[in-house]
């Protein structure tokens, strides 16, 4: 059973985040006590249940900084990576901002602009939807698949102010289409066309990754196997009477290989941690944000950085995204390449299988998923 998110979050390792963020949660076996979709929330502006707020809060959720223009969040050409006469400078770009970063903006990606619309339209339409017709969608208790929000395994767990519908989309048999929308009439068709774009996608990045360290291109490829899954999310943040004070998605870290992020057009939201910072992550209306999950980091023996983000939420406006999570095959073993360990890089993780799965352990146990990898 895989209740977490199979992007398998882990939370924020350092100093800011006080304890009482981390969920406390019931003692396994426990059932999840039934939610409310924040959207019925947002009805009732007066009464934002205590679960979602953080007393704290208001130094600043909001008011993170913006990259400077000297170290701004990389901006990537993927056209430039892929042309021989600017793939070495693109490369060296990629290992630059994966190190400091552990995101970047990917341009010229492949996708037309009419077709991103597309998916952040279908999205729209899904959530504008009468509950009832929501509700057919729903997930299941104690899972994740389907129309849904946080499960709630104990009354002083802090939850997100968001919606989602979670979808497995690969491998294609292990697709379980009683969860995905028939309505609007072209979110499957739309999905599966999204699917293939970032099945391809991924493939280039984690080859340029590879290479970007010296390596045989295929060198993560062959670690996450042949049958790797990817995890498609539409987050819908409904606006808030109260956003100094609630988060829409609390700081954690991806436990995916990379993560896509189809952000929203208008309304930004997403906050990127570094040097103990936050950094308000810039829109660019047609790129799409990519970022290092765990599993890479480990791969990489750390060369690579999964970076904590959390997203913070409007007063007026709604905001949509659309995350796809990209892991490896649960049952491959994933440990820091053999060629990225040396006397002056010493193995700094042990290796994890089915991290998803451990991500859930520890998480239940109110810990961080990457100390079971950490040395
Ligand atoms: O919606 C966003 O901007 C980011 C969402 C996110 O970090 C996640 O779903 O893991
Ligand atoms: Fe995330």
């Amino acid at each position: 059973m895989t209740w977490v998110n199979s992007d398998g979050r882990r939370h924020h390792k350092s100093k800011p985040i006080p304890n009482r963020t981390l969920p406390v949660m019931a003692e396994s076996g426990d059932g999840e006590i039934a939610g409310t979709p924040v959207q019925e929330l947002v009805l009732n502006p007066q009464n934002v249940p205590k679960n979602y707020i953080y007393e704290e809060g208001g130094s600043g959720f909001r008011d993170a900084l913006l990259p400077s223009q000297d170290d701004d969040i990389p901006v990537l050409d993927l056209h430039r990576l892929s042309s021989p006469f600017t793939a070495q400078q693109e490369l060296v770009k990629l290992h630059h901002a994966l190190h400091s970063w552990g995101c970047f903006q990917a341009i010229n990606h492949g996708m037309e602009s009419s077709f991103l619309d597309k998916v952040r339209e279908v999205s729209k339409q899904f959530f504008e939807l009468p509950k009832e017709e929501k509700k057919k969608y729903a997930r299941e208790p104690n899972d994740i698949e389907g129309y849904g929000n946080d499960i709630i395994y104990s009354k002083q767990q802090r939850l997100d102010w968001t919606d989602r519908v979670y979808l497995k989309v690969l491998p294609e048999d292990q697709r379980q289409f009683k969860f995905w929308p028939q309505s609007p009439n072209d979110f499957r068709s739309t999905v599966l066309q999204y699917t293939e774009s970032l099945r391809l996608l991924s493939e280039v990045i984690l080859k340029a990754m590879a290479k970007s360290l010296n390596l045989e291109e295929n060198s993560f490829l062959n670690e996450t196997g042949e049958r790797s899954s990817m995890f498609l999310r539409f987050n819908y943040y409904p606006p808030c009477p109260i956003p100094d004070h609630v988060l829409g998605v609390k700081p954690h870290a991806d436990g995916s290989t990379i993560t896509f992020l189809l952000q929203d057009k208008e309304v930004e939201g997403l906050q990127v941690l570094k040097d103990d910072q936050w950094f308000k992550v810039p829109i660019i209306p047609n790129a799409l944000l990519i970022n290092v999950g765990d599993q890479i980091e480990i791969m990489s023996n750390g060369i690579f950085r999964s970076p904590v983000h959390r997203v913070v939420i409007n007063k007026e406006k709604e905001r949509l995204t659309a995350a796809m999570f990209c892991s490896p095959d649960p049952e491959k073993v994933i440990k820091p390449l053999d060629k990225l360990v040396d006397e002056t890089r010493p193995i700094l993780y042990r290796p994890v299988k089915n991290y998803v799965e451990i991500y859930f352990q520890y998480y239940q146990q109110g810990k961080r998923p990457m100390e079971a990898s950490k040395i």
